[in-house]
This record gives structure tokens, sequence and C-alpha cells, in this order.
């Protein structure tokens, strides 16, 4: 589990996370769900130890952030994350001789999944597959927890729904995954945690299953809390 206990975190005088608690389950698909500029990538970036925090705890598996719980989180940010000279191969041989966790078969296996081709080159890629090759360089470590940036953000609705399946799919087995969107829309089913988070703040956290079970959406649940 990843908490996140009571964070702050100020850039000058302006406070951009106000007081952030939530949890992140392992097996679980988290959405931090806000407007832009509201504070969701600043928690992902204080989850992976980027930004340093004013005060609060961040705990992975009831450790604090130390060498050995950052082994077990991989972080996908919204941007290539490779050489973009690389070819899609060349990326995966660089992992694989970086990262003891990656996993070469389940890498072959997203390939195939994404449908992309080893040979291609990162720079000439689609915004949607470069988006599939960051998503299979997550996927290929075997770690117990995924963050993910924005993963759908600006991507047409048919490689969305591709990315979608390989989160219900048992590629990600039971990962904790905390994915940031401000696009719920076509991805809400993948979802099993809900947090809104407005102005730096969390304003509501529920399990997607409850809003359904009312027979709501997330985005239904979005407009009662966020729209004023
Ligand atoms: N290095 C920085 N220096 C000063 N302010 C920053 C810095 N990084 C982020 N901010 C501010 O912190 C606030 C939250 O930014 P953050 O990127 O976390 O939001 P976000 O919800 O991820 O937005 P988006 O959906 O646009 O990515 C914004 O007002 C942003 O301008």
């Amino acid at each position: 589990m990843i908490e996140v206990k009571n964070v702050v975190k100020k850039y000058g005088r302006k406070s951009v996370l106000k007081d952030v608690s939530f949890t992140a389950q392992k097996g679980e698909v988290t959405c931090l769900i806000g407007i832009n500029g509201t504070g969701k990538t600043t928690i992902l970036n204080a989850i992976m130890n980027l930004v340093p925090i004013n005060s609060g705890e961040i705990l992975i598996d009831n450790q604090k952030l130390s060498k050995e719980s950052y082994e077990t989180v991989a972080f996908i940010p919204d941007t290539i994350i490779t050489m973009p000279s690389m070819t899609i191969g060349q990326a995966m041989t660089f992992m694989r001789d970086f990262y003891d966790s990656w996993n070469q078969e389940r890498a072959d296996e997203l390939l195939g999944f994404f449908r992309l081709k080893a040979e291609d080159k990162i720079s000439s890629l689609s915004k949607g597959n470069t988006a599939k090759v960051n998503i299979l360089l997550g996927l290929a470590l075997d770690v117990d927890y995924l963050l993910m940036d924005e993963p759908f953000s600006g991507i047409d609705v048919f490689s969305r729904e591709e990315i979608a399946n390989a989160f219900t799919d048992y590629l990600v087995e039971d990962k904790g995954v905390i994915i940031t969107t401000h696009e719920i829309g076509d991805v809400e089913h993948l979802i099993d945690h809900v947090v809104l988070i407005d102005e730096g703040t969390i304003v509501k956290s529920f399990a997607a299953e409850e809003a359904r079970e009312e027979g709501k959406s997330i985005v239904d649940i979005m407009r009662e809390v966020l729209v004023r």
C-alpha cells in the first residue's frame, strides 16, 4: 500500500498541496482526478521523492522512502522517457540492461499486444504509440507499484481503449497502479478507487464500485463535487 499522509508542498509562498492524504492499494487502479494545475503531477513527484515536501509523510508498504522501497515502484511521466533517436527495440534493451526488474517476456508480449514494431524509431511515433511505448516500458518492470502521469492525455479513442485493455488484462496482474487524469470519460470502467483533487486539496475519495452501485458515473460525482 502507498500511503500519502498529510502532505504539504509549497513553491515559495504558494501552497500546491494542502494536507493531502490518501492510500493506494496493491491490486487496484487508483485514479487522481482534477482539472489542470491542481497538483496531480506534484503528488506523483512527491511519492517518487522528485520534489521535497514541506511536511507530511509518504510510506510504501509501511516503509519510509528509501532506495529499497523505490525498487518496488516505477514512474511513467507523460513525456518520452527514452532517447527519441532509439528504436523501440533499443529502448527495451536499454531498460533490460539498466533494471534488474525488467521482464523481457512481458515486454515482448506487450509489444504484440499494442501492435508496436521493435524497429520503429521513437521520434517517428504518433502520440498514441509513444504513450503505448511508455506504458510498455513501465508495465514490463516487475514492480509492485506503477505511477503513471496522464497516460490517456491527447490520445485518440481507439488507442485509449487499447491502453485501457492492458490495464484490465493480466498484464497488470496484482500491481498497485496510480494514474492521473483530467479526462475520465471512456476509461472509468478500469478504475477501482477515485481521489478527486481540487486546488491542492482532496475533496472526495471513494470506491468507483460504490458510485456504480448508486447508478452514478465518476463524471456525475465530479460534477457534484467540483462544479460550484
Ligand atoms: N517547479 C514549480 N515551481 C513553481 N510552481 C510549480 C512548479 N511545479 C508546479 N507548480 C505549480 O503547482 C501547481 C500544481 O501543478 P501540477 O503540475 O502538480 O498540477 P496538475 O494537476 O498535474 O496539472 P496538469 O493536469 O496540467 O498536469 C500549478 O499551479 C503549477 O503551476
